[in-house]
């Protein structure tokens, strides 16, 4: 009875008859072969076209970084470099930015030009001792050590004309669909140090994006009628203010006095975002049209994360579509960047190395490089970013280089430097070798360190590393698509 039990009834069934003969034996051993191979086959298939269908997903990737690393420049590169034709369509929806990056740049100046004047003649009346606090104050208040500055009445007077800038700049961001007091201590506290010798100065306020289908749609977008009538009066109004300022903008940005103001205020403005002030003149013109060049350098905050679609129109990626996503980047947002970890193919990481000498304007305690450390390990060490690809911009090497000609020594501010050449292959290096030791002991797995040394304003030398970068991500997009 027991043994009864042990006959298992599927084994039973499928067994050969007992008195098989050898013919239909083979026939049968033909037959099963033939269904293990088709079974396999399908097997095979099934794995391929599922490698085939991840393979075909638009490729993912993320760029991160600080606040002001540029991300936003190296996502332009890409839409420039690879799909240019979408690249010409959204030209010409830059020069309000453009319009606004100079407006704004012009009102730092009178802003400033403002408060010295009025200190000036306060100082004839009161020699009352004013406040030496300057931590609120958006940009460093003036230095006793300079000489007074001698203004004149045409100082006045340009300032008198040149005083509808204000109106038109926040004519500007309505258009725009910018708010630049939304979210005001956010944006307050995201103001870096620009100071030359490491002082500390602050940034003027900056206008922000949310989204950039919205202020591309705002200034693009056909409309009909009436609106689409007030919308190009607004434009030719910003256009003509513009055009009528041009001769005293360039006059005050060329005068000595104000020049001096701002070197006594420490604020180099050259090196602020979104810098057009040396080309009034040509931005100022009735029939402006924005260049590739002008886009690239045109600055608008990002908040939130932005996704990008990119048709690859030519490369070895071509015809595929390309997913990039770029963050906001103040440290506020970054919470943002976690969710897009998860199924991300490569990431960008952006991180300036000019900074070594400022300070994070959200954290006035951390200076920028070991934010960008420290984001950067938290990056490698990710969980969920394991088998991603990381890729290291160790960007903004033109304005390192213009700091070290001008005298900074990176001995001062990072003092394991020590006395090593302070040029800027030197120096990029050196902070190289840290982020690939950093790579190295917090990656979950062993990955390969690639760093580009970037000034991704210069477009012709940026396109050169993109095709490099984007063979990488190819490849790692289609050794992780066979892995699936
Ligand atoms: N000189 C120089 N300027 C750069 C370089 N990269 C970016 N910039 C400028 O720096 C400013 C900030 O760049 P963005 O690309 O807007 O920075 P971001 O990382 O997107 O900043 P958030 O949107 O605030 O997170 C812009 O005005 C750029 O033109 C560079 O390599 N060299
Ligand atoms: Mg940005």
């Amino acid at each position: 009875m027991g043994q009864a039990h042990d006959v298992d009834p599927l084994a039973a069934a499928i067994a050969p008859p007992p008195d098989e003969t050898p013919a239909a034996r083979e026939a049968r051993l033909q037959a099963e072969a033939e269904a293990k191979r088709i079974s396999e086959s399908i097997d095979e298939q099934l794995k391929t076209e599922k490698a085939a269908l991840k393979k075909k997903k638009p490729i993912k990737v993320l760029l991160l970084g600080q606040s002001e690393s540029g991300k936003s420049t190296t996502l332009k590169n890409f839409q420039l470099t690879y799909s240019p034709k979408a690249w010409a369509e959204e030209r010409e929806s830059w020069r309000t930015v453009i319009q606004l990056n100079l407006v704004r740049n012009m009102n730092t100046i009178l802003d400033l030009l403002a408060e010295e004047m009025t200190a000036a003649t306060q100082l004839h009346v009161s020699s009352a001792s004013d406040s030496s606090d300057d931590e609120e104050a958006p940009i460093a208040p003036p230095s006793r050590s300079d000489g007074p500055l001698r203004f004149t009445d045409q100082h006045a007077l340009l300032k008198l004309r040149l005083a509808p800038l204000h109106g038109l700049q926040k004519d500007l961001e309505a258009r725009l669909g910018i708010a630049s007091h939304e979210e005001k201590e956010n944006i307050a506290a995201d103001g870096y140090y620009l100071g030359r010798w490491g002082i500390h100065v602050s940034r003027p306020q900056e206008a922000f994006i949310r989204s950039h289908h919205a202020w591309k749609s705002q200034v693009m977008a056909p409309l009909t009628g009436s609106s689409q009538r007030y919308r190009e009066m607004k434009a030719r109004e910003a256009t003509e203010i513009i055009a009528g300022c041009a001769e005293d903008m360039r006059a005050i940005w060329e005068d000595s006095i104000i020049q001096q103001m701002l070197r006594k205020r420490k604020l180099r403005m050259e090196a602020t975002s979104g810098f057009f002030l040396n080309d009034v003149e040509r931005i100022a013109a009735r029939d402006y049209e924005p260049s590739d060049d002008d886009v690239v350098r045109a600055r608008l905050r990002t908040l939130g994360v932005q996704e990008y679609k990119i048709k690859f129109e030519k490369g070895p990626a071509a015809g595929s579509e390309w997913c990039l996503y770029d963050v906001g980047g103040s440290r506020t947002q970054r919470a943002a960047w976690f969710p897009y970890f998860d199924d991300c193919d490569a990431i960008i990481f952006l991180a300036p190395v000019n900074c070594f000498d400022e300070r994070l304007a959200e954290d006035r305690k951390v200076n920028r490089l070991e934010d960008s450390y420290l984001w950067w390990k938290l990056v490698c060490s990710s969980k969920l970013l394991a088998r991603t690809e990381i890729i290291l911009f160790l960007n903004k090497c033109d304005l390192l280089d213009q700091k070290l000609q001008s005298g900074v020594l990176v001995k001062e501010h990072v003092r394991s430097f020590g006395d090593r050449p302070n040029d800027v292959d030197t120096v990029s290096k050196y902070f190289a070798l840290h982020f690939k030791d950093i790579m190295k002991r917090n990656s979950l797995q062993t990955r390969q360190f690639r760093v580009y040394y970037t000034s991704v304003i210069d477009t012709k030398a940026t396109a050169v590393t993109l095709s490099i970068v984007e063979e990488a991500i190819l490849r790692a997009h289609l050794v992780a698509a066979d892995l699936a």
